[in-house]
């Protein structure tokens, strides 16, 4: 299977099937600094990215943005001075898709050309 960062996500609807454990336990290491959490009692992907100012941390999150629309899967983005916060999950399933994984891959890689 290729990269994550090479993956397209796929339409989601009520009837996709989100990730299993083992699923998770597989794609996790390929996005080791994001946390698995529980929000509002669904699981969620989410990572902080440092940034110097208010204006690269905006800057990331329309990159985030842009991806988003290219994929059409969509995060949760909290944008404040020297930090942005993304949420990945995915609404149809309130749960985690494979989608989530590769999109989280992708944020990695717009950071990676902030640092
Ligand atoms: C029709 C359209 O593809 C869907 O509404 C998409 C849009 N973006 C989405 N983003 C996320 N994160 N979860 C979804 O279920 C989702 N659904």
């Amino acid at each position: 299977m290729a990269q994550l960062t090479q993956q397209k996500c796929e339409a989601c609807t009520k009837d996709s099937k989100p990730v299993t454990q083992e699923q998770i336990q597989q794609l996790k290491p390929e996005i080791p600094q994001w946390d698995l959490i529980d929000s509002q009692a669904e699981a969620r992907l989410q990572r902080t990215y440092q940034f110097p100012d208010f204006k690269t941390a905006l800057d990331f999150t329309n990159k985030v943005g842009n991806a988003a629309e290219a994929e059409g899967h969509h995060p949760a983005i909290t944008t404040e001075y020297g930090k942005t916060t993304v949420t990945w999950w995915t609404h149809a399933i309130s749960g985690l898709h494979r989608n989530d994984f590769i999109m989280a891959a992708k944020t990695d890689d717009i950071a990676q050309s902030f640092s």
